[in-house]
């Protein structure tokens, strides 16, 4: 499956997987649903570890743990570019993707990569659309590599929601910009969340963009879930917030990190 392109239309697509196996049905409230989810890579450890994980329709969870605990490799599982050694995966068919370094073509315009494979009279319409409303609307025409690291970041979202996904996943989508696009792009996104209703799931190495994003946070620790936390819905949330404080607490102590 391309970046940011969705693997069908509509529907849940339960994927059940020959080893081990177990009764892959997602649960009625789940739009993604993983039981017992290992994968190991040739004869090593386990990566992903008899992993159970349950996310609701329009759910926003927040991916976070050290580097090689595994959070790209449940994110390319869950979007179907990596297999399964073990156990079940249901999520429904509509899927896109947005990694850190957007992925978009550079011998296509903007707007080309938007719709790409998409077809219809109206592609162009659809995309500067979509362009308009993740603040691209002035580069419809332009070259990727002409874009700036936030733009770029932009229209690898415009190119994911465009195909109205129910589960959108974000591979660190600004782990490579400064503060302030950082802060800009969080905003967005959970802009666009609220909009558009698609579920999420976010990786991310920084607690605070976990904190300020999502609904739930996930830690996983060399393959395993060390930490399901719910984080209260309240929105727009900020730094100096004692629930906000206390639940940074929480995660840099599952992290194994001490706030001082
Ligand atoms: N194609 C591969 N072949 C062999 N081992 C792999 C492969 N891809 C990932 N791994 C191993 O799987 C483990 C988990 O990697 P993964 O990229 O999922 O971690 P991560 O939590 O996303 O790390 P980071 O935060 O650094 O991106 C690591 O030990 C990594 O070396």
């Amino acid at each position: 499956m391309a970046a940011g392109s969705p693997a069908g239309a509509g529907g849940m697509n339960a994927v059940v997987m020959p080893d081990g196996m177990r009764d892959g049905v997602a649960p009625a409230n789940g739009v993604v649903a993983i039981n017992g989810l290992t994968r190991r890579f040739g004869r090593g450890p386990a990566v992903l570890d008899s992993l159970d994980l349950t996310i609701a329709p329009g759910e926003f969870v927040a991916l976070l743990g050290h580097s090689g605990s595994g959070k790209s490799t449940l994110l390319r599982t869950l979007a179907g570019l990596d297999p399964v050694n073990e156990g079940t995966l249901s999520r429904p068919d509509a899927v896109s993707v947005v990694f850190q370094d957007g992925r978009l073509l550079p011998w296509k315009r903007v707007w080309e990569n938007v719709v790409l494979g998409q077809a219809g009279a109206d592609r162009r319409d659809r995309a500067i659309a979509m362009l308009e409303e993740v603040g691209l609307g002035h580069r419809v025409d332009a070259w990727p590599l002409t874009l700036s690291g936030g733009e770029t970041q932009r229209a690898a979202l415009a190119r994911a929601l465009v195909r109205r996904p129910a589960f959108l996943m974000l591979d660190e989508p600004f782990a490579a910009l400064d503060a302030l696009a950082r802060l800009k792009m969080q905003r967005l996104v959970s802009r666009l969340w609220a909009r558009h209703g698609c579920a999420v799931l976010l990786v991310t190495h920084d607690v605070d963009e976990a904190l300020m994003l999502a609904d739930r946070a996930i830690v996983l620790d060399r393959g395993r879930i060390r930490t399901d936390m719910a984080i209260a819905p309240e929105r727009p949330r900020h730094h100096a917030d004692p629930g906000f404080i206390h639940l940074r607490g929480v995660l840099l102590d599952a992290l194994g990190v001490q706030d001082d």
